[in-house]
């Protein structure tokens, strides 16, 4: 502990700009898509745990498309994704909560927790954090959509220095329901703006938002995402994504980026370089 405080200590004298910071809630997304290698598992904790050690309120919520994917495959349980949401039967919703809530979640918190922090997983479900309805129920089955967040259960976690890890799955008002699969992307723009966050950032497996070229967009607005979504070059998983980050700006959150969670340290690259990384959407 004591090391990690004079490393801590050198940034603060090196950085000071690094102080104004402190006490800012940051929502990260972190996507199934970027939780690849244990390498990269292991650093991205470490910038989170170096981002409360500096005074930063970090929350992570978290998505595992690919493993839900995996799993329900392996067991032979088909899965359709409409507008980048998956079709979630009542077999299905088994097998996401197992995965999101069981695996995913607790790996990432054993993870933080390995570098000396004290991380704390929970699911929309417990002490009624995020409470769902069903999107569409003949459509998407137990995909929901969020009514109300409880952001008080988060703030006391944090208030009692704890980084919370949150699996995107929701509890339902009607008693006996299983809960809902809620896309992670749009949990975390959703508890973004019930905890007042100043930043959410999500990250994935691109540089950010790319043009029919292939090009990385610096900057993208309202108009220019309905432009890029008729024309189907924003497709599948990136239409939650931009959905999400013009929630977040329209609900009070001042910046929301989409970043390439494949790049080492990318996190603290956009959080403390001006020019940051990435694509930025704004109004
Ligand atoms: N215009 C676009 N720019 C970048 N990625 C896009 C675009 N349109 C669709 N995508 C797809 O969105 C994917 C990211 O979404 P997704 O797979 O759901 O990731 P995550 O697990 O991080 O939520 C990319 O890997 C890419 O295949
Ligand atoms: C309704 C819906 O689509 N839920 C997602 C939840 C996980 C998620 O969003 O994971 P990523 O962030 O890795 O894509 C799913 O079942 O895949």
């Amino acid at each position: 502990m004591q090391k990690k405080m004079q490393v801590v200590q050198t940034l603060l004298d090196t950085l000071p700009f690094i102080k104004k910071f402190a006490g800012q809630t940051i929502v990260i997304k972190y996507g199934g898509a970027a939780q690849t290698s244990p390498a990269l598992k292991e650093k991205f904790a470490q910038d989170i745990v170096l981002m409360h050690l500096v005074g930063i309120r970090p929350v992570i919520v978290h998505g595992g498309g690919p493993k839900i994917t995996q799993l329900l495959a392996d067991l032979g349980i088909e899965t359709a994704f409409v507008e980048g949401q998956r079709v979630t039967t009542k077999e299905a919703m088994r097998i996401v909560e197992m995965v999101l809530s069981g695996e995913v979640n607790k790996e990432i918190v054993s993870s933080l927790n390995d570098q000396g922090s004290k991380a704390i997983g929970i699911s929309g479900k417990d002490a009624h954090f995020i409470q769902a309805r069903a999107k569409d129920r003949s459509k998407w089955g137990y995909t929901g959509v969020i009514e109300e967040i409880h952001a008080e259960v988060v703030q006391n976690l944090m208030n009692e220095d704890f980084i919370p890890v949150i699996a995107p799955i929701a509890a339902s008002k009607d008693p006996g329901e299983p809960g809902f699969n809620i896309n992670a992307d749009l949990a975390a723009s959703k508890v973004a703006v019930a905890l007042k966050a100043s930043k959410v950032v999500f990250l994935t497996d691109t540089p950010g938002v790319l043009d029919s070229e292939g090009k990385l967009i610096g900057t993208l607005g309202t108009e220019k995402i309905n432009l890029l979504k008729n024309e189907g070059v924003i497709s599948g998983g990136m239409v939650p994504k931009v959905d999400a980050c013009l929630e977040a700006i329209n609900g009070g959150v001042q910046k929301a980026h989409i970043i390439d969670g494949r790049i080492e340290h990318s996190i603290l690259l956009e959080i403390f370089t001006s020019e940051g990384i990435g694509t930025q959407i704004v109004h």
